[in-house]
């Protein structure tokens, strides 16, 4: 099978990497294609792929194209793939906010994967969701699912609708951690703390909470319980955050990013989309 794919950056030499890396590719061979030729040489650079400084070059022997250029470069790209596409060749989109449709009317064609990775994948531990158009066959689909798995774990989700939800959840959740870990090194800070050992105290909890977490079936709640003794510390801290709304007040924030992504959606091929 041979694989390509367009844009070498964070998102698209993540995955190709972990795509060389991997031996999802037993035959046939993983092209990258970038209009930078800074990208390009940088890509080079790194002898894992065959690097391309043209479309006309890769996209005509490709079965299977990962698309990973910003949405804002969408429709650009799309127009200029259009003459050299066919039928039988399955895109995987990782746009944000870049709908099935608009890829299959960009592109003229019909097998499309959309898929809404997050960052994670930069490390192995990336979480992706993804739905397919009808016309893509469930062994493609299989074959996806073991593409995107390169990079971590992926759920393979029923409609458009769906991967915006899981937007507002695992695609800009990361954030959302980081936003929790700069609150609590702040406080760290604040106490006095230097920045090397609030980084170690924030780090650790972080990822022994996260270990534990998925070491068991046990909801955060009762993972909660275990930590607070009654009238102890983690009950005060715990009582603060109830008193501050502060559960509402991520859900809404998992909320607003979902609405933004509809929206996103919405937007004519991603023309208008934001630089994700
Ligand atoms: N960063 C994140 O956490 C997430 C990103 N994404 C999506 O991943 C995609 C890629 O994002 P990044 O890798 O962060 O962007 P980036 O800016 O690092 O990389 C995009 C690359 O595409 C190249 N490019 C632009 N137009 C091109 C064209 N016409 N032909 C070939 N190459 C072209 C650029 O030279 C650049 O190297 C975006 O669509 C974004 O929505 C999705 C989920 C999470
Ligand atoms: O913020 C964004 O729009 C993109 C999608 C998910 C993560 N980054």
């Amino acid at each position: 099978m041979n694989v390509l794919v367009i844009g070498g950056g964070n998102m698209g030499m993540t995955y190709a990497e972990a795509i060389a890396k991997s031996n999802f590719l037993t035959s046939g061979s993983l092209m990258i294609f970038d209009k930078s030729e800074e990208k390009q040489a940088e890509l080079r650079a790194s002898n894992l792929f065959v690097v391309h400084a043209q479309l006309n070059t890769c996209l005509p022997a490709a079965d299977v194209v990962l698309i990973a250029v910003k949405p804002i470069h969408a429709s650009g790209l799309m127009a200029e793939m259009k003459p050299m596409v066919s039928a039988g060749q399955l895109f995987v989109s990782i746009m944000a906010g870049v709908t099935i449709d608009t890829i299959k009317q960009g592109l003229g064609i019909g097998k499309v994967v959309r898929a809404m990775p997050n960052l994670p994948a930069l490390v192995g531990l990336g979480m992706t969701s993804f739905t397919a158009s009808e016309q893509v066959s469930r062994l493609e689909l299989a074959a996806v699912e073991r593409l995107l798995d390169t990079t971590g774990r992926s759920i393979n989700l029923s409609s458009e609708s769906e991967i915006d939800a899981s937007t507002g959840i695992s695609g800009s959740g990361p954030a959302y951690i980081f936003y929790f870990m700069q609150a609590l090194m702040d406080a760290a800070l604040k106490m006095g703390f230097h920045e090397e050992n609030a980084r170690l105290l924030v780090g650790q909890t972080f990822a022994g909470a996260v270990e534990l977490f998925n070491s068991s079936d046990l909801s955060p709640e009762a993972w909660m319980a275990k930590v607070a003794s009654k009238g102890g510390t983690t009950r005060a801290a715990l009582d603060s955050m109830d008193d501050n709304n502060v559960n509402a007040l991520i859900q809404e924030a998992a909320y607003a990013a979902f609405r933004r992504a509809e929206e996103l959606g919405k937007q004519t091929g991603g023309k208008e989309a934001v630089h994700a």
